[in-house]
C-alpha cells in the first residue's frame, strides 16, 4: 500500500447552541484541520487535529501537512506507521522550527490517517486492531451541559436531562469564571439537583493562580468533586505539585500538552492524578499510546480529552488497560460517517473498519465554503 497523495481538509463544525465558553475560550465552531491520505490500492485514510476553528492557523496546519510532511510520505509504505512517524518527527528542517505546536498538530493528523489506512487494509475497527474485544465497558461523562455561559438554570436542567433521560452517571462543569463564589454556587446547584451518586468533574481551563486554586479547590471539596481539571497554567509542573500537596481533590490535566516528556514531568512530580492525553495535540495515536503506557506504569488512570470528539479515543480507550472513562462532546457527530455512540452512559463499540474520523460527503462538501 503506497502513499500517492495527501489532500488537505478543513472542517468547521458549529458547537452547541451556537456558542460555548469556558474560563479561557469562547467559540462558535470546532475546527478539524486534517488530511485524506490516498494510496495505490484505492484506500483513503482520514486524520484530523482539533482547534478553535481559527482559519488562518488551520491553514498553517494543513499546509504543514501537505507541503512539509507530504514530500516525506509520497511513495512510502502506508502501513509502516512507526517508521514513518519517526521519519517525520525527526525531519531536521521541520524539527528545527517546531517540536510542538503546529508541526505537532500536523503530524498527529497524519498519524491518525495512517492508522485509519491500516485498519481499512485489514477491514477492522481500530479497537480490534489494538486487541480489544469490543465488549469493554467504556463509560462516558458529558461535558456539553456544563459551559460557563450557560445560566445556572440551563446548567441544572441540561445536567438533569443527561442523567435522567440519557443515562449519564458523570458530568463535567466549567469553573474559573470571574467570581469564585459564583463558581461554587453553580457547582452547589448541580450537586443539589443530581444527588450524591452522580460524579461531578470540574474544569478551570488553566485560569487560576496558585492561591486561588488552593482556596477554591478546598472549597469545592464539600461538593464531592471527582477532579479539578487544568486548575492553573498548562506548563506549570511545580505549581501543580504544590497544589496537589495542598488539597485533597484529584487533579486532571493533559489536553494542552504536546510531548511525552511533558507528561513524564507532571507524573514524576506527583502533579497529576487523572492523565488526559489527546491524540490531536500529541503527534497522534503513536505518541498517545506511549503516554498511556507511562500513566499506567505509574498506576494513574487515563481519561483522554476529546479533541477528536471521541471518534478515535473510543477505540484507544477500549484497548488500553488504563482507560475506563472518556469525555463526550457531540460537536462532530453530524460530520462523521460513523459518529461515536453513547447508550445509557457507555460508549458503543463502532463496527466500522477504520480509526473513526471519516467525514461524511456533506461534511467534505463544506470545505470550500469556510
Ligand atoms: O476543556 C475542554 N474539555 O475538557 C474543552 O475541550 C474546552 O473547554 C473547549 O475546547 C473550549 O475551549
Ligand atoms: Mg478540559
Amino acid at each position: 500500500m503506497r502513499i500517492t497523495k495527501l489532500e488537505p481538509i478543513i472542517l468547521h463544525a458549529p458547537v452547541t447552541r451556537g456558542g460555548i465558553k469556558d474560563s479561557t475560550h469562547s467559540i462558535t465552531h470546532w475546527g478539524a484541520p486534517g488530511v485524506a491520505i490516498h494510496t495505490d490500492t484505492g484506500h483513503v485514510g482520514y486524520g484530523f487535529s482539533g482547534t478553535h476553528a481559527h482559519l488562518p492557523t488551520d491553514k498553517l496546519i494543513v499546509e504543514c501537512i501537505t507541503d512539509s510532511f507530504g514530500p516525506l510520505l509520497i511513495g512510502e509504505d502506508a502501513l509502516a506507521t512507526r517508521a514513518l512517524w519517526h521519519k517525520m518527527y525527526k525531519s531536521s528542517e521541520i524539527y528545527w522550527v517546531g517540536r510542538s505546536g503546529i508541526t505537532h498538530l500536523a503530524l498527529g493528523a497524519i498519524d491518525i490517517a495512517l492508522w485509519d489506512l491500516k485498519c481499512k487494509a485489514l477491514d477492522m475497527p481500530l479497537w480490534h486492531l489494538l486487541g480489544a474485544s469490543g465488549k469493554e465497558k467504556l463509560e462516558a461523562y458529558n461535558t456539553d451541559g456544563g459551559w460557563l455561559n450557560w445560566s445556572k438554570q440551563d446548567l441544572v436542567s441540561d445536567c438533569k436531562r443527561m442523567v435522567e433521560e440519557q443515562g449519564y452517571r458523570a458530568v463535567k462543569i466549567k469553573v474559573g469564571g470571574d467570581s469564585g463564589t459564583e463558581d461554587l454556587r453553580r457547582i452547589e446547584a448541580v450537586r443539589h439537583a443530581l444527588g450524591d451518586e452522580v460524579r461531578i468533574m470540574t474544569d478551570a481551563n488553566g485560569r487560576w493562580s496558585l492561591p486561588d486554586a488552593i482556596r477554591l479547590g478546598n472549597q469545592l471539596a464539600q461538593f464531592d468533586i471527582s477532579w479539578i481539571e487544568e486548575p492553573m497554567g498548562f506548563d506549570d509542573v511545580k505549581g501543580h505539585q504544590r497544589l496537589a500537596n495542598a488539597m485533597s481533590t484529584p487533579i486532571a490535566l493533559g489536553e494542552q500538552l504536546y510531548l511525552t516528556q511533558q507528561f513524564r514531568d507532571f507524573v514524576q512530580a506527583g502533579a497529576v492524578d487523572y492523565v488526559q492525553p489527546d491524540i490531536v495535540r500529541l503527534a497522534g495515536i503513536t505518541e498517545w499510546w506511549t503516554v498511556a503506557e507511562l500513566a499506567h506504569a505509574n498506576n494513574l488512570p487515563v481519561v483522554p480529552h476529546v479533541g477528536d470528539m471521541g471518534q478515535v479515543h473510543q477505540h484507544l480507550c477500549m484497548a488500553h488497560p488504563a482507560c475506563n472513562l472518556l469525555e463526550y462532546i457531540p460537536w462532530l457527530s453530524n460530520w462523521m460517517k460513523h459518529p461515536a455512540q453513547v447508550k445509557d452512559g457507555y460508549y458503543v463499540a463502532s463496527q466500522a473498519a477504520g480509526a473513526g474520523m471519516e467525514p461524511t460527503a456533506e461534511a467534505l462538501a463544506t470545505i470550500n465554503k469556510i
